[in-house]
């Protein structure tokens, strides 16, 4: 890639400035084949001789791609923005589709690598949609670049596996340093699953 290799950082903060990344044309496909290996990894049940055959092809894969390693902001995960999760295995596999200062509209399904129990999806996967949904939030609304302070959500129903899930998200007010965001997922016929709402402070140069 022939993006500068700079350590600048956002003018707002220390954090390392977000730079949209064009990832190679395999990537998606690579990522979306990690995400179906983790399905599996949470549901097979297979023998001896099928773990050690995958146990090595595993280490393979390492050993392919621990060269490449490369410091935060560097490589195409987390930056790939028509990617589902922005290309980053942590991230949920969500697109966003609404991003301005009004609101935060992201859609996308929980899998087999999600489930808590009983066929639905973890609970505590649903803050990190939150937290994610937060912080685009803050930086749709123009506001400085800011931390979660604190994230409250409310589940009222128990969320499905591989269903289509919405997640909106809007600054409710801001108080000085402090910007309040409420959020709401819902199913796509607008079934409430969870409300959120989270504080966001504004860093103060230096804070990392
Ligand atoms: C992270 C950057 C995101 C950038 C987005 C970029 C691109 C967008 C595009 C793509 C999207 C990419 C990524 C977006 C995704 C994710 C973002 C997720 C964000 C996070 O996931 S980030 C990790 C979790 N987060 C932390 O790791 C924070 C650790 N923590 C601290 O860093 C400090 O704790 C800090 C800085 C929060 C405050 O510290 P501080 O010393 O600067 O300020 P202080 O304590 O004085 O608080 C000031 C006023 O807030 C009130 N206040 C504070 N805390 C409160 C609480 N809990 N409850 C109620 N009120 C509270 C005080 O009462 C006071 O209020 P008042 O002024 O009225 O007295």
């Amino acid at each position: 890639m022939s993006e500068p290799d700079s350590d600048k950082v956002d003018l707002r903060s220390e954090i390392p400035r977000f730079r949209p990344a064009a990832p190679p044309p395999s990537f998606g496909e690579f990522v979306e084949n990690m995400r179906r290996l983790q399905d599996l990894a949470v549901c097979v049940d297979a023998t001896d001789e099928v773990y050690q055959q995958a146990r090595d092809r595993a280490a393979e894969l390492v050993e392919l791609l621990a060269p490449y390693a490369a410091r935060e902001g560097k490589g195409p995960a987390n930056r790939s923005m028509d990617l589902p999760g922005r290309g980053s295995l942590l991230m949920p596999p969500f697109h966003v589709e609404k991003f301005d200062e009004e609101s935060v509209v992201a859609r996308g399904v929980l899998r087999r690598y999600h489930l808590g129990g009983g066929g639905v999806a973890h609970g505590g996967v649903l803050p990190l949609i939150f937290d994610d949904n937060f912080g685009n939030v803050v930086y749709a609304a123009k506001r400085p670049i800011s931390r979660t302070a604190y994230l409250h959500v409310n589940y009222r129903k128990v969320t499905p596996l591989d269903v289509p899930l919405i997640i909106e998200g809007k600054v409710d007010r801001v108080e000085g340093r402090k910007t309040f965001i409420t959020a709401r997922l819902t199913e796509e016929d607008g079934t409430l699953l969870a409300d959120g709402e989270g504080l966001m402070v504004q860093l103060l140069p230096g804070q990392p």
